[in-house]
């Protein structure tokens, strides 16, 4: 396969892994998680976002997500898209895990449908982290259809990798950065990275 990498082939937490504690600066429960990112496709105000909106589980760790499915959403007639489920619980497991780590990416994302969602639902998503391991954010998630445990249209497991602001710096855009009232010297930094 040439330079084709290896498939990376789980994301299983180990078992011995510890309980992951709530950051002391994160939202307490029921309060709603802060904004990542406003240019955000799954909760962000841009066009084309899916306006997840996200608020902290009782626990303080968790988080709870609403996505109202509407007819831009569609993959199959009166369907939500596959891809939007996905889209949805990358964005709700990556809010879970601002509850407890600073910024990290997706490494990988699996998502098993398990009912069709129709345009004009509301779904519901619970989402928290297993465990971190050095870099590695483990994390899971249900999606219900209607109301929090209601019946299950899909579950997700994610892995989050750590990484500092050069991620951003590196790959990213200056004027992105600009765009979020980042300083001169990091606007620099990133240009200088290109
Ligand atoms: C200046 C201001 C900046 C402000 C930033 C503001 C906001 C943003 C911050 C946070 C966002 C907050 C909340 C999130 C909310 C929504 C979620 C949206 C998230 C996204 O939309 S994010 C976009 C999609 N995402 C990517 O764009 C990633 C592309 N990718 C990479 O950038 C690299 O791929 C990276 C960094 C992931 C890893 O690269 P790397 O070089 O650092 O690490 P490396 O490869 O060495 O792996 C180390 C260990 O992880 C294992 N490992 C790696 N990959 C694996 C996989 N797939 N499956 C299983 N295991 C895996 C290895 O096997 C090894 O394991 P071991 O150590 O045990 O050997």
């Amino acid at each position: 396969m040439g330079n084709v990498p290896r498939v990376p082939i789980s994301i299983e937490p180990p078992a011995d892994a510890e309980a992951p504690q709530r950051h002391p600066k994160a939202p307490a429960p029921g309060e709603p998680t802060a904004a990542h990112y406003e240019g955000c496709r799954g909760c962000g105000d841009v066009p084309g976002s899916l306006r997840i909106r996200s608020w902290v589980g009782d626990d303080g760790v968790s988080v709870h997500s609403r996505f109202d499915v509407l007819a831009e959403h569609q993959g199959a007639p009166g369907l939500l898209h596959g891809g939007m489920l996905m889209t949805a619980f990358d964005d709700a497991l990556g809010t879970a895990y601002t509850q407890i780590a600073r910024s990290a990416v997706t490494a990988r994302l699996e998502t098993d449908f398990r009912r069709p969602v129709p345009v004009g639902t509301t779904l519901w998503l619970r989402s928290r982290v297993d465990a971190i391991v050095d870099r590695k954010i483990f994390t899971s998630g249900v999606a219900f259809l209607g109301e929090l445990d209601g019946e299950v249209a899909g579950t997700a497991r994610a892995l989050f990798l750590k990484v500092g602001v050069e991620h951003f710096l590196r790959h990213g855009r200056p004027e992105d950065l600009e765009a979020l009232g980042a300083s001169r010297e990091v606007i620099e930094a990133a240009r200088a990275a290109r």
